[in-house]
């Protein structure tokens, strides 16, 4: 098995841009104000009924194989109590998996949110620093009935891709460089 280490970058909107928005203050105008609050429009795109929940990130080694994307929605993480923690990402591609080459790790600041555009490939895991996190989960019922669906012996999912790269004999590890500094 060829495990490949991916560095995990600091995040910043443009390099981020490709795979998603950070859901923070927005240097552009706001949309909509009155005395005393400014409020920005997102990217946030759904072909179904949004289904919000609330999502628990366990500490857990910076290991992984897997990765998915979700056709429907542009999927969201809000921190509730949130950790630093690293978000791995990987390109939009056809109907190929993407190459192992582009998987990229990002770390997020626990004040962050983050709108993966659709279809961007993600870890199944987020990775959290220092402790479990707590979001807010924004994803569609149809994706999330389907997700249940399955677990529950029931078909394949039409919304969710799932790529298994242990099937190319490779894995990956996460390591947080010393240029990220304390996290
Ligand atoms: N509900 C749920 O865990 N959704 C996953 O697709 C995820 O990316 O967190």
């Amino acid at each position: 098995m060829n495990e490949r280490t991916v560095v995990a970058e600091r995040i910043d909107a443009e390099s981020f841009a490709p795979f998603g928005e950070i859901l923070d203050l927005q240097d552009a105008e706001p949309v909509f104000q009155n005395p005393g609050l400014r409020s920005w429009r997102t990217g946030y795109e759904a072909e179904s009924a949004t289904e919000l929940m609330v999502i628990e990130f366990d500490e857990i080694p910076m290991t992984f194989d897997r990765i998915e994307r979700h056709h429907q929605v542009s999927q969201c993480f809000l921190p509730l109590r949130g950790r630093p923690m690293v978000m791995v990402v990987a390109p939009k591609t056809g109907e190929d998996a993407p190459a192992a080459a582009s998987v990229r790790a990002f770390l997020v600041g626990q004040h962050q949110g983050i709108l993966l555009h659709r279809s961007v490939w993600h870890a199944l895991n987020r990775f959290p620093i220092g402790g479990s996190a707590v979001h807010a989960l924004v994803t569609t019922a149809a994706t999330q009935a389907e997700l249940e669906a399955e677990r529950r012996g029931g078909p394949k999912p039409r919304l969710t891709d799932v790529h298994d790269f242990s099937t190319e004999k490779t894995t990956f590890r996460i390591e947080i460089g010393p240029e990220l500094g304390a996290v």
